[in-house]
């Protein structure tokens, strides 16, 4: 089983080590999906258990307490789930970053690659404004593709990313190079 010493980032030395020993546990990866070669990090069974779920949201809103954000931004689709139990946990508001032709009112779209293909992400119209202070959440930051698009989008709107925070890191894909020096809070790095 992995432990909290697993987790890439010294900052995480003041979260609670159960928490992320509890969240390590319930992580699992799947070989050759979606496609062969990849190694595929599936969150199913820590969304589904309570206090797994509780676990990683204390986590991931860690850093809002240090830089203090108005909205998280969740990237679809597990970004969703995470985003608004962080955003509950924090009594701030949730924003939607989704896939290409879902939103009725878009501000801005990007496209980008990531491990198994390409894809298209798009901001809704008039929910950020300049000075928003942003904390972005996801499950996985793999190749950042998907992470970098969604700081443009943010960036593009004039608010500010404030963290980004993750709950699996895989530093062999090097994502946190692409994110232009913001500042990654990932859980746990495989
Ligand atoms: O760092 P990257 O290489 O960009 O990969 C990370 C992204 O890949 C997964 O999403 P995916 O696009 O598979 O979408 P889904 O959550 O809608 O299944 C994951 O949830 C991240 O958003
Ligand atoms: N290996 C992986 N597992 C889960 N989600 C991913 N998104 C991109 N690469 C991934």
């Amino acid at each position: 089983m992995s432990t909290a010493s697993d987790a890439p980032d010294d900052d995480l030395a003041e979260l609670d080590v159960t928490d992320l020993d509890l969240v390590a546990s319930l992580l699992r990866d799947v070989p050759d999906f979606p496609t062969p070669g990849i190694r595929f990090w599936d969150l199913t069974g820590l969304l589904a258990d309570g206090p797994g779920l509780a676990a990683t949201t204390r986590l991931l809103a860690a850093p809002a307490a240090r830089t203090g954000v108005d909205v998280v931004v969740g990237i679809e689709a597990r970004g969703f789930l995470l985003g608004a139990a962080v955003a509950h946990s924090l009594g701030v508001g949730v924003v939607a970053v989704r896939k290409e032709g879902k939103l009725p009112a878009v501000a801005a779209r990007r496209t980008y690659d990531l491990e198994y293909g390409s894809a298209t992400l798009e901001l809704p119209a008039d929910v950020l404004h300049p000075g928003t202070r942003v904390l972005l959440v996801d499950d996985v930051l793999a190749t950042g593709g998907t992470a970098a698009a969604a700081c443009q989008l943010v960036e593009g709107a004039g608010a500010v990313v404030a963290a980004f925070s993750v709950v699996l890191e895989l530093p062999a894909l090097e994502g946190g190079a692409r994110l232009g020096g913001h500042d990654v809070h990932a859980l746990l790095a495989r």
